[in-house]
């Protein structure tokens, strides 16, 4: 089959966060299984080039219609860590892809029907013809609404979309002057609410609702999610939409690249480990002290990595740095924000933890150090308000650091509480999971894991084994995707 990715991340050369891990994964594992995969992503200035090799010109001179003119892009190729990807460069006044930053510009919707007119035209003009177009999230939301209502009737009547939602938060609401940039017109048509209507503002248009209505199949990325999307406000107001397409979405669990993810084979860490013989972790811990000027002690290492935004329980990560303190831990945070009340937060809160020997606070994203970070803690918090996947959780398994996660989401369908959890025997059981969102629940869970750490080392050291023997591949949900291809690709 040939599968054509479009997004707006794509790891580790454009990523802010899981989608760019899971976009590169996906990939990875469907050419592993034979099919060809190719990518399409906008080509930002701040991408770290370092990660492509051999960029050159594929196409020059695409002129992507664009209101009543067109804009001119330039479409460069290159390989990264393997896999093919086109970036689009668009060359106008609006410097859509030339803001230092992926997302949070105040046209950021524009930027994105921008990006999906570009990559429907770049297939186009190129004569690619995929089985499968696969977007993602709401960037790329209009890209099956422009197939079907135009590019299908200019020789792409046979390509397939699936649309994958890794965050239903952020939809990609705009007005009718994305209908006019786009050439779909017709405002009466779109503004219905079988279409784009938005569920919620009449006067606006939802392009992750057009994702879902027009695609040949949706996903989003954990069984569990894909319920609590359907049935509670977590569908943030597309839980409607979502049943009457439900013949055509589910919940497919996202993987994990073992060979990105990996403590056998890491190479930012220094000293690799196996789930066999872990002695390479305690010396890892010992770097991850002496980089973070962490004292050394003995005591454990309780870790959050993550964006610090209100999806992820930043109140109880807050907490949970003070209550591990109390309690003898050491609490190692590396974390982003893109809102500024919350960014400003955790500024403080590092300005006043800064002498404190037992934790570290990094403010930023750093890729090389979240790997040093999994590989010496002892235990990662998820305290997520939502979580439709959740990698870290899968990720701190692997490197054999006990998940603390609130069970919500894809948490569910990944961590088991090793005292509680009755759907699985205590030998497949792999962390703790709370429930409720105040201090109380995450500070029982805290207290069991550092009870167990800190007073059964033996049985604490047989639940991080079998936490490390779980298989959170790509080798199951690479299955799953190629099923969804066959089936919409014979529609
Ligand atoms: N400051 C930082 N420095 C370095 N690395 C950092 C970092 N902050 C985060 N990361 C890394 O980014 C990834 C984050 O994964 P998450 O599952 O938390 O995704 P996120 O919530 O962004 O995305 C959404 O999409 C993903 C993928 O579908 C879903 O799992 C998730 O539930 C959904 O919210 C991990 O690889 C983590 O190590």
């Amino acid at each position: 089959m040939y599968i054509v990715q479009v997004a707006s991340e794509c790891a580790p050369v454009i990523k802010a966060g899981g989608l760019g891990d899971v976009v590169y994964g996906l990939s990875r594992e469907l050419e592993n299984r034979g099919h060809t995969v190719e990518l399409i992503l906008p080509k930002y200035d701040c991408m770290r080039y370092d990660h492509i090799w051999g960029l050159h010109d594929a196409y020059r001179d695409l002129l992507v219609p664009w209101y009543d003119g067109a804009i001119r892009c330039q479409v460069d190729c290159g390989w990264v860590h393997g896999r093919l990807c086109f970036f689009i460069e668009p060359n106008s006044d609006d410097y859509f892809f030339n803001r230092g930053c992926y997302y949070g510009c105040s046209d950021d919707p524009m930027r994105f029907a921008f990006f999906s007119k570009a990559a429907l035209e770049f297939l186009l003009k190129s004569n690619k013809r995929p089985d499968v177009i696969h977007c993602h999230d709401w960037q790329t939301g209009l890209i099956p609404v422009m197939l079907f209502e135009m590019y299908k009737y200019h020789g792409m009547e046979h390509q397939r979309v699936c649309y994958t939602i890794h965050n239903f938060k952020h939809q990609g609401i705009a007005g009718a002057d994305i209908l006019q940039a786009t050439g779909l017109n017709n405002a009466t048509y779109y503004f219905q609410d079988e279409r784009l209507k938005d569920n919620f503002n009449p006067f606006a248009l939802n392009y992750m609702k057009g994702g879902i209505v027009f695609s040949n199949y949706v996903t989003t990325v954990s069984p569990n999610h894909a319920w609590e999307a359907h049935y509670t406000d977590m569908g943030c107001g597309l839980g409607h939409t979502l049943h009457l397409h439900q013949h055509k979405f589910s919940g497919v669990l996202n993987g994990i690249d073992y060979d990105i993810w990996n403590p056998e084979i890491d190479r930012y860490i220094p000293h690799p480990y196996t789930a066999e013989n872990r002695e390479g972790k305690v010396k890892n811990k010992q770097a991850l002290r002496q980089r973070l000027l962490l004292q050394d002690t003995d005591k454990p290492i309780i870790c959050y990595i993550g964006r610090l935004d209100q999806q992820k329980g930043v109140h109880l990560v807050h907490h949970g740095i003070y209550y591990a303190l109390q309690q003898g831990a050491q609490f190692v945070l590396l974390g982003a924000a893109t809102e500024p009340g919350i960014h400003s937060w955790f500024w403080h809160e590092k300005q006043h933890l800064n002498n404190h020997p037992d934790v570290h606070l990094e403010l930023g994203f750093n890729e090389e150090l979240s790997h040093l970070i999994y590989a010496g803690a002892d235990m990662i918090v998820v305290p997520s308000h939502y979580e439709p996947c959740g990698l870290t959780q899968m990720i701190g398994l692997k490197y054999g650091t006990v998940p603390i996660v609130r069970g919500v989401g894809g948490l569910v369908n990944t961590v088991f509480d090793r005292d509680y959890d009755e759907s699985h025997p205590p030998d497949a059981r792999n962390g703790y999971v709370f429930f409720q969102t105040d201090h109380t629940a995450i500070e029982s869970a805290i207290d069991r894991a550092l009870e167990l750490w800190q007073h059964h080392p033996q049985a604490f050291a047989q639940l991080v084994t079998q936490g490390m023997d779980y298989d959170y591949s790509w080798n199951h949900p690479g299955e799953s995707y190629v099923a969804i291809y066959d089936r919409i690709r014979h529609q």
